[in-house]
């Protein structure tokens, strides 16, 4: 008997595993609207030309290929940081930042909560939106934090419950943990609006609770980089020590790089050495030290003014393109005789569109119309273009009317 025989069959991954089942469908009208992957409008994965011309310059300079330090490539951790925090805040300019490169958002997630493991002083547990992205669960969960919910989606509206998520807040023991999601919320793409973060952030510091920032999106939800970071940038000006996890697979469309950025803003410089110190304990024995390719693209764009402000449009380019989407699957909803309200696929906003279709339904769409999305009704608008989207409101109208 083989040592292994105990060893069970686990479950495919919910959102990766879509893609599987797509792959396996041999249906030319097929649609994988499944991971959070941006492709272009004739359905194809988007190599942006300012990561094309980084590693142009990047192949010019003849660089070797010794270890990174365990924090990784300090430069890549401090532009990253500057981008979310901007380059005038005064957390750059005093210092305050103990950040470190990670294995793109996952793993400054990981990070995070490996972090928060060993040192959090209060309560062990995080809350989390109802709903939020799935690998949040295990992320936490496999460093031995408990995860616990705050009210986030409201089913009728198909919006947010901000009644609801701050009666949640207010109510939860001082010194609890919250996950957020700074901009472009998944599964929901439903964000709070600034006045909504202001108020969030005066019960936040109310209750004393710490703020647990996931930017895996940023550029991505409005096109504009700066924007997206307002809660961040404004529970930093609010005084919260946060912690933010940073990747850079989306906006610059790293992927595979796994180019991501961990930060833990500290009170001064002496923290910064304690906490970056323990940082470093945490990395060396997981992965010992990050890949340096996907940090010296990311370096060499946002090190340069030129290529930088490019690199901006080429977001902005992508972040248009989906709320171009939108509309046009919207409007085409309509043409069919919908009868429904579908002014949730407008109002969202970045990579994500909760749909509202039951598992049921979205059972129907896969089956019968050869369309892939996650059980919970998420599209990732990205697989849109604009020869499917009739084709995938139909299959939605047949679906749900
Ligand atoms: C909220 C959130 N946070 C962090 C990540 C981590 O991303 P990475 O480790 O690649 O930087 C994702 C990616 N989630 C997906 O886009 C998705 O939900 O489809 C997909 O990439 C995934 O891995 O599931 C995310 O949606």
């Amino acid at each position: 008997a083989s040592i292994w025989e105990k060893v069970p069959m686990g479950p495919p991954d919910t959102i990766l595993g879509i893609t599987e089942a797509f792959k396996k469908d041999k249906d030319p009208r097929k649609i994988n609207l499944g991971a959070g992957t941006y492709r272009d409008d004739n359905g194809k994965p988007y190599v942006l030309p300012t990561v094309k011309e980084a590693e142009k310059r990047i192949m010019a300079k003849n660089m070797n290929k010794e270890y990174a330090p365990i924090a990784g490539i300090s430069e890549f951790c401090q532009l990253a940081a500057g981008f979310a925090f901007g380059e005038d805040s005064p957390v750059l300019k005093n210092g305050l930042n103990a950040s470190a490169q990670a294995l793109s958002g996952t793993g400054a997630l990981r990070l995070g909560s490996a972090f928060l493991s060993s040192f959090y002083p209060h309560a062990k547990e995080v809350y989390l939106p109802a709903p939020t992205w799935g690998n949040h669960i295990p992320v936490f969960k496999h460093c031995g934090i408990n995860v616990k919910y705050y009210k986030y989606y409201d089913k009728q509206t198909v919006g947010l419950d901000f009644k609801g998520l701050m009666s949640d807040i207010m109510g939860f023991p001082d010194h609890s943990i919250l996950l957020l999601h700074a901009c472009a919320h998944n599964p929901t793409g439903i964000d709070l609006k600034p006045e909504q973060w202001k108020e969030l952030s005066a019960l936040v510091k109310k209750k004393k609770h710490f703020p647990f920032f996931d930017m895996a999106y940023q550029g991505f939800a409005s096109g504009d980089p700066m924007k997206d970071a307002f809660a961040v940038r404004q529970f930093v000006d609010d005084g919260h020590q946060i912690i933010l996890c940073q990747s850079f697979a989306k906006n610059m469309g790293l992927y595979g790089e796994r180019a991501g950025n961990f930060t833990v803003v500290c009170k001064d410089k002496e923290e910064v050495e304690r906490v970056m110190s323990q940082i470093k304990i945490i990395i060396r024995p997981m992965y010992s030290n990050p890949p340096v390719h996907g940090a010296r693209i990311v370096l060499e764009i946002l090190s340069d003014q030129k290529l930088r402000s490019q690199w901006m449009q080429e977001v902005k380019g992508m972040a248009d393109r989906i709320i171009g989407v939108r509309k046009k699957l919207k409007d085409e909803l309509a043409k069919l005789g919908s009868t429904r309200n579908w002014n949730h696929i407008t109002d969202q906003i970045g990579m994500f569109c909760f749909t509202g279709l039951t598992p049921e339904q979205v059972d129907r769409m896969a089956k019968e119309f050869h369309v892939y999305l996650t059980r919970d009704g998420r599209i990732s608008v990205a697989g849109v273009s604009s020869t499917n989207y009739q084709y995938l409101a139909s299959a939605m109208h047949a679906c749900t009317k």
